[in-house]
């Protein structure tokens, strides 16, 4: 597969971007591109709207995976490109359709002329939410094919295109996601007194979260509490009975995120005494943090640096969360950083990754599977 070609079916997945566990036209692109492979080496599943590729080896002692994320988010893109999101209001904007590329790239490489060892394609839905890797793992699917090791890759718009970037223990953090709904008493907006309004209990409650960072983490440990949507209310000119925070908690290690939990509930029941109210808090999904094996770390290093153009970085541990941690957890491996360099970055609608990136790509997956 040629630039050119990498370059059409990014472009044609860019279009397309769909929410977790919703991927259908996805992965039937997906699937007639694989089907468009040599079929004698390899073998395919799906797993709901997930897709697993079994390429066994020439003479193999091992079996390598290497997983894809599959699905968008829900932003409104703002690219401007000619190749635009045509699925309104979701976007590739965390990279995964240059994930999918990639991994399309070294199959097909993989799929003509196999390694020693077998190789596992994992086409994972729902990394952004309400996470594929823990149920796809716990199936029936994966299990028979389940891999020694196992390693994925995320597009860094901040570092130069031919940059990977990686690090021993903790990659990325601990995450859960959090949904608090404020229910009180609504009414006329000018007569306060006799009402409870959920919409100044939101925006107290936002304010008072940010405290837990600041006073109940230590300083030499780190958190983050981040609400990204309010809602609340009906009209103008009434008090609003309702309201509801959606945001995320990260943490650097699990004690943590139990601590930080811990303060949100005693400040909650704070909240429902002092704003007459009740809150009930909803953490959806949690995702366990992404910490490398040290020797894989190493192993990846080299074998990086031996590709053409390539240079390895060490990488800082990172806020963000992939559910790729869960893999880790069971399966020794890593995940590394690939440099995408966009001036606008993760989960922007103004993301857009240099796709000389997608070559780069495609040789180290195809290295690494082959030289493990
Ligand atoms: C790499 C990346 O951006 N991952 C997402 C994972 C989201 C997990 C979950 N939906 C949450 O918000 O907690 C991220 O936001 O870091």
């Amino acid at each position: 597969m040629d630039k050119n070609q990498l370059q059409i079916i990014r472009r044609d997945l860019h279009q397309i971007p769909e929410l977790g566990f919703q991927e259908y036209k996805t992965q039937q692109y997906l699937l007639e591109e694989i089907g468009r492979m040599p079929q004698e080496h390899i073998e395919i599943k799906t797993w709901r709207t997930g897709i697993l590729v079994f390429v066994k080896g020439e003479n193999p002692s091992k079996t390598i995976g290497y997983r894809a994320d599959i699905d968008g988010l829900p932003i409104t893109e703002e690219t401007g490109y000619e190749y635009q999101s045509r699925h309104e209001g979701n976007m590739h904007a965390c990279g995964h359709d240059f994930h999918m590329t990639i991994a399309l790239g070294s199959l097909r490489r993989l799929a003509e002329n196999p390694a020693a060892d077998n190789a596992l394609f994992i086409f994972q839905p729902a990394e952004e939410g309400p996470g594929g890797a823990k149920p796809l793992l716990n199936s029936e699917a994966f299990q028979a094919w389940r891999p020694d090791v196992i390693f994925a890759l995320h597009i860094a718009p901040d570092l130069p295109v031919g940059t990977v970037s990686s690090r021993e223990g903790l990659l990325f953090a601990n995450t859960s996601e959090l949904f608090i709904d404020l229910k009180g008493k609504g009414g006329h907006a000018a007569y306060p007194h006799q009402t409870h309004d959920m919409v100044v209990a939101a925006s107290y409650f936002v304010t008072q979260l940010q405290q837990i960072v600041a006073r109940r983490v230590d300083p030499l440990d780190s958190a983050v509490v981040t609400i990204g949507k309010i809602t609340g209310g009906t009209v103008q000119n009434v008090i609003a009975e309702n309201a509801r925070l959606e945001g995320t908690i990260r943490t650097m290690s699990p004690e943590a995120m139990k601590k930080v939990k811990a303060n949100i509930e005693r400040l909650a029941e704070g909240l429902e005494i002092g704003h007459e109210c009740t809150a009930s808090i909803d953490y959806g999904a949690n995702y366990y943090q992404v910490h490398n094996n040290g020797k894989h770390v190493d192993a990846f290093r080299q074998i990086s640096e031996k590709v053409d153009g390539v240079t390895f970085q060490e990488a800082p541990p990172a806020m963000t969360g992939e559910d790729f941690g869960y893999m880790l957890k069971e399966i020794p491996g890593f995940m590394f950083w690939l440099g995408v360099e966009s001036e606008y970055g993760l989960h922007h609608a103004k993301l857009t990754p240099d796709e000389r990136a997608l070559a780069v790509g495609v040789d180290i997956v195809e290295a690494v599977t082959r030289n493990w």
